[in-house]
């Protein structure tokens, strides 16, 4: 049995006036499986994930996510149920006047999925927080607990594949092994793939199965 690509991109090349980014990127990700991607700054690993996301749209070249193409100006929501992103800034990334229990149920909300506040609150539980959260608003919380909440809005639509851009640069060095903990033992009890961009050989090593290196538009394979 061939194993089910959960993201598969193919020749995808983009260009910012005269300055080429990515050219000719290919790579497919098995279900369950991570890649991380390493590179120096500038090198286009934040554009990558833009594209995989849906806010970019390539020059060329395809991006299917778990067997579904990416067509350019389709709606985000079309693939939400399928792929979420976590962002380097925990804080930036939460809407500071709306409780956790909104901004977790925003993506229920978007997607017409019914819910109540026990699905928000097993979710809270999935990230190591208890139903206390729910009241509570971003600025209430730690930077460790913020990214936690970050984590659970992706994880609450149960998607196949999430994107990690440097989910831990931003935090405390105490805090780092926590959340890199967590985000391991959510992949494996979840079977979910990442897609990880890190300046951190270690933490690439330790959430992923594979690291790519940009450098100059082109993927390299790293050992
Ligand atoms: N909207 C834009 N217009 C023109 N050039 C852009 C635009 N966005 C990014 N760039 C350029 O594209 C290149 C790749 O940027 P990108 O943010 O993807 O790099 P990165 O590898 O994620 O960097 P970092 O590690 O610093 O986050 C950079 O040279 C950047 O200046």
């Amino acid at each position: 049995m061939t194993s089910h690509n959960v993201l598969s991109i193919e020749n995808v090349s983009l260009r910012y006036g005269d300055k080429t980014i990515l050219q000719d990127i290919n790579f497919a990700l098995p279900q369950g499986k991570s890649l991380g991607i390493s590179g120096e700054s500038g090198s286009g690993k934040s554009t990558l994930l833009k594209i995989v996301m849906g806010l970019l749209t390539p020059d060329s070249g395809t991006i299917e996510i778990d067997g579904t193409a990416r067509k350019p100006g389709q709606k985000l929501s079309a693939f939400s149920q399928r792929v979420q992103m976590v962002f380097q800034d925990p804080f930036g990334a939460l809407h500071p006047r709306h409780t956790i229990r909104k901004i977790l149920a925003e993506p229920l909300v978007i997607n017409d999925i019914k819910h109540d506040d026990a699905d928000i609150i097993s979710t809270l539980q999935e990230v190591g927080l208890n139903h206390s959260f729910l009241h509570r608003y971003p600025h209430q919380l730690s930077g460790g607990q913020r990214q936690r909440v970050s984590i659970a809005r992706a994880l609450i639509l149960k998607p196949k594949l999430v994107v990690l851009d440097e989910p831990t640069s931003a935090l405390d060095v105490s805090v780092q092994a926590e959340i890199l903990n967590l985000l391991k033992d959510i992949k494996q009890s979840h079977h979910i793939s990442y897609l990880l961009v890190s300046h951190n050989p270690a933490v690439i090593e330790f959430l992923c199965d594979e690291e790519m290196h940009l450098n100059k538009g082109h993927f390299s394979r790293v050992n």
